[in-house]
């Protein structure tokens, strides 16, 4: 799987570093709440059960399953419900913790769905933002890395449902993707 690797973006050293400062910063805007953290599955998964560990306060989590690439490298625009969320959001102080942010459509979907729901308040924590992929406007309020226009893989995130397990974030190589 290394072997498909092109290059590193952002080593686990990287990821540690980032996961501490939002965590900290995390936890000191949430000291007075106990928010509820939801996992942007499957892609946030790494990320969020790693920055909570950097969160020494009360909080719940959940999890929401949303698809919309379906293991290519191009939103197909439409948002795939896969699994709803166990917890009544109504009045609850909402964190959501994402992967990445690219065209902005997952993350419009989410908040929206939010707001019907009567979320209190909504903040976004994403690892990486892809500002240069914007479609419609969203925004976190916690970034990890601004990330290049390129494709990205690893730690949580996918091509063909491969990559996820890599410690790290990088580039495939082109030959990935036209051995296909
Ligand atoms: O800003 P956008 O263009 O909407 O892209 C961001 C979303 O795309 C990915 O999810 P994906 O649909 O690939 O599902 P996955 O997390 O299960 O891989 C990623 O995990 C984000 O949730
Ligand atoms: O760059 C990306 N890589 C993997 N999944 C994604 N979903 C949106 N953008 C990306």
């Amino acid at each position: 799987m290394n072997n498909d690797i092109l290059k590193v973006l952002y080593s686990e050293e990287d990821i540690a570093a980032a996961c501490k400062r939002l965590g900290t910063q995390l936890a000191e805007d949430y000291k007075d709440k106990t928010p509820l953290i939801i996992c942007v599955l499957k892609g946030a998964i790494l990320f969020m059960t790693d920055v909570i560990r950097d969160m020494d306060i009360y909080a719940t989590i959940d999890f929401i399953d949303v698809s919309s690439y379906n293991g290519g490298t191009a939103s197909s625009g439409t948002i795939k419900l896969l699994k709803d969320l166990d917890t009544d959001v109504a009045g609850r102080d909402i964190l959501l913790v994402e992967d990445i942010i690219d065209t902005g459509r997952t993350l419009k979907y989410l908040e929206d769905l939010l707001k019907d729901r009567n979320a209190k308040s909504i903040k976004v924590c994403t690892l990486m933002d892809k500002p240069s992929g914007r479609v419609v406007e969203a925004k976190a309020d916690y970034v990890g890395f601004n990330v290049p226009s390129e494709f990205v893989v690893g730690y949580g995130l996918d091509y063909e449902e491969k990559y996820r397990n890599l410690p790290y974030v990088g580039v495939l190589k082109p030959s990935v993707y036209s051995d296909k």
